[in-house]
């Protein structure tokens, strides 16, 4: 028989990537990155130019048929594969990324009557305007003993679905009304692949606060919130909730004229970016923390037994891989802060000396700061300039620096940068860990840790444990092909179960990153003044983060 292929296509927060994955051993054939062309709207409404609040972050739904209708017959030419031997398609996507849709599933921003209505559009993850619905839902759960509250580290995101459902309903109740359901954006392109909405119970369990026995949370507690959202779950949220690998369909004859595809292949439900990157690094077993980083990252794990973990994002049974409880945490701003220094606060001599050393500014900064010592710049920041989304739970809280002096240099801010980062991902280590749930060995991949080898040294040193990185340039697009190898099963060539898949398919570098222990000594002694700062500005100790952002609301 032929070698048989799957494609694999990772939806990140400012582009898509398909990738042709190779399913005898995971090698990735051919990839191709399409950025969107709407990128992340944040700050004006397309079309109609609105200015946005602050916190909004949306996106244009056409922008991920683009992925598809570019990426995947690019990666068609450059592999020069015959169509014949692809046998399915997988997503992954960035969640919860949700969107209204009519019946006929079109997403009310593309339809001229709602296009200049901002809650019309794609609400990305790192949305944040939902917080006081947030805060409402956290307080009226506790009230209630809400036994699902647990299972989320005690408070429900802003980023979560039903901050976001209840914040149109209460901003824009025409469009809560015209919305015939709303829809993750990974279950949205399915259903453009397929014809048919399939919803998955990975997004569904981390985001919707879906459970496999108890389902969505009950007609009184939505009530209790508002009793316009008391029959949410039947009717908006509608539809059966099928586990990862299910197949959701097959390719339509629409979907394969544009992508060059054939028509019939098996495409597998949606999937979170994240969450299909482990069993792409061989993850198929507890203890072993697998960091997705990015733009931001999200900290995955299995675990035997279903424990409470202060600030987790939250655990689902069989919500990474069947058979354990998924454990998912996460830090909401990690490549995104690295970008706003680099674009926003730069001096203009250090994007010269860039240019002229023919580097990135960020490689320029990387070389410098890589000279540094740690504890060298007499700086420490904490890293909470998109909010902190574990262990805190709270998108009001904002970035800080400390120890500037008039000496202080470009490269000693990247650095220190670098580090809060590293530092939030200890701290979720240890929240981890004192909550009796294993972390042994650390394992990275994504975008950062081919990007900045001092990042990933850093993050070695602060955690002082061993890292493993992904030997694959977009793995959890690799993941999604690997759950679409599970969706066409071992008749059309593919995989019984996603533990065969990653037996076969996997992929991580033979040399590991090894901590510095000299460096590590310092690091423990700067993280603890990290976690001073953060339970000082975190937990009520000083409120001025707060107090700033709501001075911020009168302009
Ligand atoms: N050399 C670099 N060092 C550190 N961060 C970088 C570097 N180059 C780009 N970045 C950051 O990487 C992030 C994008 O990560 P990536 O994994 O490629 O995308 P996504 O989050 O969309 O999946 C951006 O936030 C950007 O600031
Ligand atoms: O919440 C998440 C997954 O549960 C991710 O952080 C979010 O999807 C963004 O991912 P990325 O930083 O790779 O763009």
């Amino acid at each position: 028989m032929n070698r048989k292929y799957a494609i694999g296509v990772d939806y990140g927060t400012q582009s898509g990537r398909a990738v042709l994955v190779d399913l005898s051993n995971g090698h990735e054939v051919a990839d191709h990155v399409t950025p969107y062309a709407h990128h992340v709207i944040d700050e004006r409404l397309p079309h109609s130019g609105e200015a946005l609040e602050a916190d909004w972050a949306l996106q244009h739904p056409l922008d991920y048929i683009e992925v598809l209708t570019t990426s995947i017959p690019e990666v068609m030419k450059q592999s020069g594969i015959d169509p014949a031997d692809v046998i399915g398609i997988g997503i992954d996507f960035t969640a919860c990324t949700m969107l209204p849709i009519t019946e006929l599933h079109e997403p009310l921003c593309t339809l001229p009557a709602y296009q200049d209505n901002p809650h019309s559009w794609v609400k990305l993850w790192k949305h944040h305007a939902a917080q006081d619905e947030a805060n409402l839902i956290n307080e009226m759960a506790a009230k209630r003993g809400e036994k699902w509250l647990a299972r989320y580290g005690g408070k429900i995101s802003s980023e979560w679905m039903l901050a976001k459902i209840w914040q149109i309903l209460n901003e824009a109740p025409e469009i809560y009304e015209a919305a015939d359901q709303f829809v993750e954006a990974t279950d949205w392109v399915i259903s453009q692949l397929t014809g048919q909405i399939t919803r998955n119970s990975c997004t569904a369990g981390y985001k919707a606060i879906w459970h496999k026995q108890d389902g969505y949370p009950s007609e009184a507690f939505l009530a209790s919130l508002d009793p316009r959202l008391e029959k949410l779950a039947d009717t908006k949220l509608r539809g059966d909730i099928v586990p990862l690998g299910t197949k959701a369909g097959e390719l339509n004859e629409k979907l394969a004229a544009l992508t060059g595809l054939r028509p019939g292949i098996a495409v597998a439900v949606g999937n979170v970016d994240a969450h299909a990157a482990v069993p792409a690094v061989g993850v198929v077993t507890p203890g072993k923390l697998v960091m997705a980083m990015g733009t931001s990252i999200c900290h995955m794990l299995l675990g035997d037994e279903e424990k409470e973990v202060e600030g987790m994002c939250g655990v689902v049974e069989d919500g990474i891989i069947p058979g354990f409880y998924g454990y998912e945490a996460g830090q909401s701003a990690v490549g995104d802060i690295f970008e706003w220094y680099v674009d926003e606060a730069v001096p203009a001599y250090v994007k010269e000396e860039a240019a002229q050393a023919g580097v990135s500014v960020h490689e320029w900064l990387e070389g410098k700061a890589a000279l540094q010592q740690p504890g060298q710049s007499g700086l420490l920041a904490l890293d909470w300039w998109n909010g902190n989304r574990s262990t805190l739970v709270d998108t009001d809280l904002t970035g800080l620096l400390l120890g500037c002096t008039l000496l202080t240099k470009p490269e000693e801010i990247y650095r220190a940068l670098l580090e809060s980062t590293a530092y939030g991902t200890r701290k979720i280590v240890d929240a981890f860990r004192s909550s009796g749930v294993a972390v042994d060995t650390l394992y990275a991949c994504g975008g950062l840790p081919q990007k900045n080898r001092l990042l990933m040294q850093i993050y070695a040193d602060v955690t002082n444990m061993e890292i493993r990185v992904a030997d694959s340039k977009h793995t959890p697009a690799v993941g999604a092909a690997m759950f679409a190898a599970v969706a066409a099963g071992p008749e059309a060539g593919g995989y019984a179960t996603i533990v065969e898949a990653a037996e076969n398919m996997a992929r991580v570098r033979e040399e590991a990153l090894r901590p510095n222990p000299e460096h590590a000594a310092v690091y423990e002694e700067l993280y603890q003044e990290y976690v001073t700062l953060h339970d000082y500005f975190g937990r009520g100790g000083n409120d001025v983060m707060k107090r700033l952002k709501n001075l911020k609301k009168h302009y």
